[in-house]
């Protein structure tokens, strides 16, 4: 059997409260704006325009009103947060970090002292445009966390699993990404940490990763075994720590991709037949989101495999449960979705992209077998489409940069992976524009703060409601949003959202995205930049 949840307790973070609503920094002061004790609701009127196009080609552009009704959950509850792959770079690193964090540690290092931080997470360490001093006419910024009531991550309780049986402080060793001075601090809290044994599909990794394979979860992958044992560990891990919510996370090592074949992962009815039969197209990955879809408990994919199989988003769909993905988008490709952003809309003609990147971790290890690498490299390489569909002045019908990814094991840089690109661009008459950057990613300190940010975000979204408004009838109900949470983007390479919906990449447009939904959610509008009143007068 399975050991007890209480062997992947992390450290109940929390203050012991269980739910809390939060004070606000602000109030909104408008008739569009109710505050309860535990809710926020709000009216609002969402502005679009829609486009239609006359025989002529011409558009005609109409300016366009949807009124929504949406409702805030003011109470803060108890979070836990699951990490499969737990003892990995990212699971002891951001584990590590959190409890740093909350007992407000300061280690000694060559530079000096260090004090713990959130740099890196967009909810913890940015701030937002509340709006303007009404007398001086200034901005007026708030941080990003306050604009809803989120829970706070030094409050999270963590726990997970992972296919290598390492307490988390030998884990952190193993890593190799802190620094000792840090790692002798949080060591004993890191040694009581045991990660859940999990389910161990060779075929899906690298064989190279075979090793760390001995902490695996019993029973045969014909049967619903596994989704069950998977479901019940989530249930003792939040009895055990008294939370009201988990969400699980997958930062375990990249699989190749599924194949997606009819009968077998297509539907939700299949995928669960295939599932019961141990169809070795179902990959571990899947087989967690299948469990925190039937738990109804947020599933968020870290890494470029095809975990959400047709079958699984269906799924996901008929249960209305949250699932979020894939791979977070934490140094190359962050650059590059800002970068290649700002030269096309510049309106320059960027022409080609060469990433290269190497890296030692056990995850560049991972990576250096090919069906993985090719999960990475689709991720990688589809954030630009989107910037360069849209400028039909610079490009023509299906004419793209040339762009090329390449990822190398070199073990000894270990996790600061080097990221080296060459953007070359077509300029004004003829000209040209070669832009090169050497980027030293240390990747797990940059990706830990993104698997922060995306508990408080999916977490956040589990408390957000809407309806149409005027739907007055006795019944009005609110509803979820779409169990893809597509406003997770910002945080993620290849953004997963709903089947038919365009995906974003560009970093700004992802960015705005979650601000003004945000802000929409207190009943302000969303941040436009204008400062008209800094213009006309
Ligand atoms: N900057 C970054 O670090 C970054 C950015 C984007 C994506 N990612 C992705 O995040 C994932 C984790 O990265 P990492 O550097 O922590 O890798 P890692 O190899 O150090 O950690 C992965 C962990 O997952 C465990 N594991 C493998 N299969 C498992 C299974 N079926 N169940 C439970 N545990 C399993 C391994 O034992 C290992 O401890 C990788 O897929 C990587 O591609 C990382
Ligand atoms: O996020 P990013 O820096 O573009 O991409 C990274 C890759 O460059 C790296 O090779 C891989 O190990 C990380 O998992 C991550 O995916």
């Amino acid at each position: 059997m399975a050991p007890h949840a209480e062997d992947s307790v992390g450290f109940a973070m929390a203050g012991g409260e269980a739910a809390a609503t939060a004070q606000h920094l602000f109030v909104v002061d408008s008739p569009n704006v109710e505050y309860t004790e535990d809710t926020i609701k709000t009216k609002y009127s969402y502005r679009t325009t829609a486009v239609t196009k006359n025989p002529d080609g011409k558009y005609v552009a109409v300016p366009k009103e949807t009124l929504y009704d949406f409702k805030v959950d003011r109470k803060i509850p108890k979070t836990g947060v699951m990490l499969v792959g737990l003892g990995g770079n990212n699971g002891t690193t951001v584990t590590a970090g959190l409890l740093a964090n909350r007992r407000g540690l300061v280690w000694d290092t060559k530079e000096g002292k260090r004090a713990a931080n959130y740099y890196g997470s967009v909810i913890m360490g940015s701030t937002t445009k509340l709006g303007t001093d009404s007398k001086t006419g200034a901005d007026i910024n708030i941080p990003f966390r306050d604009l809803l009531p989120m829970v706070h991550p030094n409050d999270l309780v963590v726990g997970g699993w992972d296919i290598s049986g390492m307490n988390l402080a030998e884990a952190m060793d193993r890593a190799k990404v802190l620094e000792p001075s840090l790692k002798s601090l949080v060591r004993k809290e890191m040694a009581a940490i045991k990660p859940l044994p999990s389910i161990y599909y060779p075929d899906f990794i690298a064989a190279n990763q075979e090793d760390r394979a001995d902490n695996l979860i019993p029973g045969s992958k014909a049967s619903m075994a596994h989704v069950e044992q998977i479901r019940k560990d989530i249930q003792d891990f939040k009895s055990a720590n008294g939370l009201d919510k988990v969400i699980v996370q997958w930062t375990a090592n990249t699989e190749r991709f599924a194949d997606i074949l009819e009968g077998v992962n297509d539907t939700a009815d299949n995928l669960l037949k295939s599932i019961e039969a141990g169809h070795e197209e179902v990959a571990p990955s899947t087989v967690f989101a299948v469990a925190c879809i039937l738990e109804k408990v947020p599933f968020i994919n870290g890494s470029p495999q095809n975990t959400f199989v047709p079958g699984a988003i269906q799924l996901a769909e008929k249960h209305d449960a949250f699932i979020g993905g894939d791979d977070f988008k934490s140094g190359q490709t962050k650059m590059k979705s800002a970068l290649v952003d700002f030269l096309i809309s510049a309106g320059i003609k960027l022409t080609s992209i060469a990433s290269y990147n190497h890296l030692g971790n056990n995850d560049g290890m991972n990576l250096s077998s090919q069906r993985q690498f090719r999960s990475k490299e689709i991720s990688k390489s589809n954030v630009v489409d989107d910037m360069v569909a849209a400028n039909t002045v610079l490009y023509k019908e299906g004419e793209h940069p040339d762009h090329t990814v390449v990822i190398k094991y070199m073990p000894a840089v270990g996790d600061d992976k080097r990221a080296l690109d060459e953007y070359y661009a077509e300029i004004f008459m003829g000209g040209h524009q070669t832009i090169s950057l050497f980027n030293v990613c240390e990747d797990s300190l940059l990706a830990s703060p993104l698997i922060i940010d995306l508990v408080l975000v999916a977490e956040m979204m589990t408390r957000i409601q809407w309806k149409a408004h005027g739907t007055e009838s006795a019944d009005e109900k609110y509803g979820n949003f779409h169990s893809v949470l597509s406003i997770l983007s910002y945080m993620l390479k290849a953004p997963l959202t709903p089947q038919g919906t365009p995906v974003i990449n560009a970093l700004a447009k992802q960015r705005a995205a979650l601000t003004n939904i945000f802000r929409a959610c207190v009943g302000l509008e969303p941040e436009n930049d204008m400062t008209l009143e800094h213009k006309l007068f």
